[in-house]
């Protein structure tokens, strides 16, 4: 049988990236995928959003929800501070282990911490399992279903702390509603709308900035 997208996207970066340069591995799959074949990573448009909410909040501890091959893990573990970490989980172990690939590639593997489970089962255990108070920042890219459910159990499990800060993908496109109606209407958030266009496309698309009041 052929390779799959993300085995394709890994060969690119080992063809055309170079080894511990985190910016080389980001321009190697955002070539790929404008220029060879899509993929569902948040990309250079959007990428540059996050990379300024991210230098903004400057988190301790970051948390990516859904990591697919590993992208948005570069693009965010590539600008924390020394002792800070990244948690990302993706319950496909296929995609993890593309993923673990190309986040040694860039030379981030001290950073990034890559759990393989399903967000609503791993999110309660986080405490106990990697000794944390809450996280600082949160990056929800996974199935768009799931961004409600998973900022409630954030929220019950007391990960969240005032000020914390989520940065929601994809609330236009492939769209969000409900998780756009729960943090617009809710006093408990403050949030904001970074228009811009879904990933290597012309479509318009845009990150929600939410940040947890307590
Ligand atoms: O569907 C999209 N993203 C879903 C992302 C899914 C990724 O997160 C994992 N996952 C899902 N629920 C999980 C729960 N727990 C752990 N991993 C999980 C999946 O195994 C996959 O690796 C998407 C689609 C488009 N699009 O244009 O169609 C554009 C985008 O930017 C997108 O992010
Ligand atoms: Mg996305």
């Amino acid at each position: 049988t052929g390779s799959s997208r993300p085995q394709r996207i890994l060969k690119a970066v080992q063809k055309n990236a170079t080894k511990g340069d985190p910016q080389s591995v980001i321009s190697a799959i955002d070539y790929y995928c404008r220029h060879k074949e899509w993929a569902m990573n948040v990309g250079d448009d959007k990428g540059l959003i996050l990379d300024s909410v991210l230098t903004e909040v400057n988190p301790s501890m970051a948390l990516e929800l859904g990591t697919y091959c590993g992208y948005s893990s570069v693009r965010i573990a590539r600008l924390l501070s020394p002792n800070s970490k990244l948690i990302t989980v993706e319950f496909n172990p296929a995609f993890a282990a593309i993923a673990r690939q190309i986040i040694a590639y860039a030379g981030l593997q001290d950073k990034v911490t890559i759990v393989e489970g399903a967000s609503g089962d791993l999110i309660p255990k986080m405490k106990e399992r990697f000794g944390l108070k809450s996280f600082d920042f949160v990056f929800l890219d996974h199935w768009k279903d799931r961004y409600v459910p998973d900022t409630k159990l954030l929220e019950d499990c007391g990960l969240l702390r005032k000020g914390t800060v989520l940065l929601a993908d994809n609330v236009i496109c492939p769209g969000a509603p409900e998780y756009l109606k729960y943090v617009r209407n809710n006093p408990r958030y403050e949030s904001r709308y970074y228009p811009s266009v879904l990933e290597y496309t012309k479509a318009e698309d845009g990150l929600e900035k939410s940040v947890f009041l307590g």
